[in-house]
């Protein structure tokens, strides 16, 4: 069924079950689980939030620590699956959620390039064609064999983005991988977020930088405790949150 929006999110809630005190070990937990006396406290971390995007529109989402930014991201990616309400995409999605999701850290970094794409539904031949071009961008021709363990986040997150943006996906998310990247390279990432955005693609991105959300968005939503406070235009949204 035809739609006019790419991103559906309708009245979607995302619970965690959370024991209610902490435990130390494994054996801890065992002996517990079969004494019945753990106690589970649900934990709703989105709360029946409502979201529609329609195609080549850029969302920022803003929000202090530990309010629901990523959990939002992680739902729409097909990550969490809602607990109450339903999530709707029509079309590819290249998540860049977390630093080193999709990466294994004993494997080298041209490995990792070919893992990496596979999850995201490239074939081989398709990664080897690309390939060069993917490490340009990384500029990390030196470091190809060295084990992802040993690449500091900054250079796990040129490669994470260099993947992800190779190929022009229909929705693009990036949550806050770029913050550890250098002002050079954070620069050029926006360029290549903002020419992808001149092409069609949806952007999703989180960021606590006011600045970056306003240049790149142009529509944003504000959660706080996992509720939406305020979403539509970036600027009128960035201004309420900076002024809570
Ligand atoms: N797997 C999980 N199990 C239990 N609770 C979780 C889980 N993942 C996230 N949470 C909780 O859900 C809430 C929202 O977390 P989330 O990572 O979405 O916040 P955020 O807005 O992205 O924060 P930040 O700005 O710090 O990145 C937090 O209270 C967090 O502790």
């Amino acid at each position: 069924m035809d739609s006019e929006y790419i991103i559906e999110v309708n009245d979607a809630t995302v619970r965690f079950n959370m024991a209610s005190e902490k435990i130390d070990n494994l054996k801890e937990y065992v002996i517990k689980f079969i004494k019945r006396e753990l106690m589970f406290q649900e934990f709703l971390a989105l709360k029946d939030i409502n979201l529609k995007i329609k195609p080549g529109e850029a969302w920022g989402l803003v929000g202090t620590n530990g309010s629901g930014k990523s959990t939002l991201l992680k739902l729409i990616s097909g990550i969490l699956k809602p607990y109450k309400g339903e999530v709707i995409i029509r079309g590819s999605i290249a998540p860049l959620i977390e630093l080193g999701a999709g990466f294994d850290a004993e494997l080298t970094a041209r490995e990792n390039v070919f893992l990496n794409g596979t999850l995201l539904g490239h074939s081989e031949a398709f990664m080897k064609e690309h390939f060069n071009e993917i490490i340009d961008f990384a500029e990390l021709w030196d470091f190809l064999d060295m084990p992802i363990k040993n690449y500091s986040s900054g250079m796990a997150a040129r490669l994470g983005f260099a993947v992800a943006t190779m190929t022009r996906p229909d929705i693009l998310i990036v949550d806050e991988v770029l913050a550890v990247g250098d002002y050079e390279f954070q620069e050029k990432c926006k360029m290549r977020m903002k020419s992808m955005l001149e092409q069609g693609t949806t952007l999703l991105y989180v960021s606590h930088t006011m600045g970056s959300v306003t240049s790149l968005c142009d529509h944003a939503i504000w959660i706080d405790k996992g509720k939406a406070v305020m979403q539509g235009d970036v600027n009128t949204v960035c201004k309420a949150y900076m002024n809570k």
